[in-house]
């Protein structure tokens, strides 16, 4: 099977840190990753600052410091979900990932992140795995149509 390994050149519109703005109860987020880190509080006025900062570095160092909302652990791969539909309803970028097949997506990473990515070849690379079921709801829904 194809392999996309590590979302960078022309894969780097698979990453979180790309731009693509998200909008979550009425606020604007430029990116996947300042929507997610801003989900982990219930706090209006901690995810407003996550909205508002430059970069996703930025709003990914914000969300490790604001007031967890409880059961975060449990809930978190539904918003990562959530998110990662509302970013690839966008036409272009929905296009693009139909354009990877039926390839493996693995976010292989440098940042020791084995959750969400594999790094030194381990991890669960659970950003991956939603990254393919977000491409097959779009085909289904696609057949579907046809
Ligand atoms: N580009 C990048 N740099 C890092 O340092 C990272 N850790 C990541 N991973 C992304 O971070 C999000 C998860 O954040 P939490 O660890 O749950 O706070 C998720 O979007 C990963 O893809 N990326």
């Amino acid at each position: 099977m194809t392999e996309i390994r590590g979302f960078r050149g022309q894969y780097a519109f698979l990453s979180n840190f790309e731009p693509a703005v998200i909008r979550v109860r009425g606020v604007r987020y430029p990116t996947v990753e300042h929507a997610f880190q801003a989900c982990k509080t219930e706090n209006l006025a901690e995810r407003a600052v996550i909205a508002g900062l430059p970069t996703p570095a930025e709003a990914r160092q914000a969300g490790q410091q604001v007031t967890l909302r409880p059961g975060w652990d449990d809930m978190k791969e539904e918003v990562m979900l959530a998110m990662l539909r509302v970013k690839f309803r966008q036409p272009d970028l929905r296009e693009r990932l139909l354009a990877t097949g039926d390839a493996a997506l693995v976010e292989d990473n440098a940042w020791r992140d084995r959750y969400w990515g594999v790094y030194r070849g381990q991890g669960l690379n659970r950003l991956g795995v939603l990254l393919m079921q977000v491409r097959e709801e779009i085909l289904a829904v696609q057949l579907q149509a046809a």
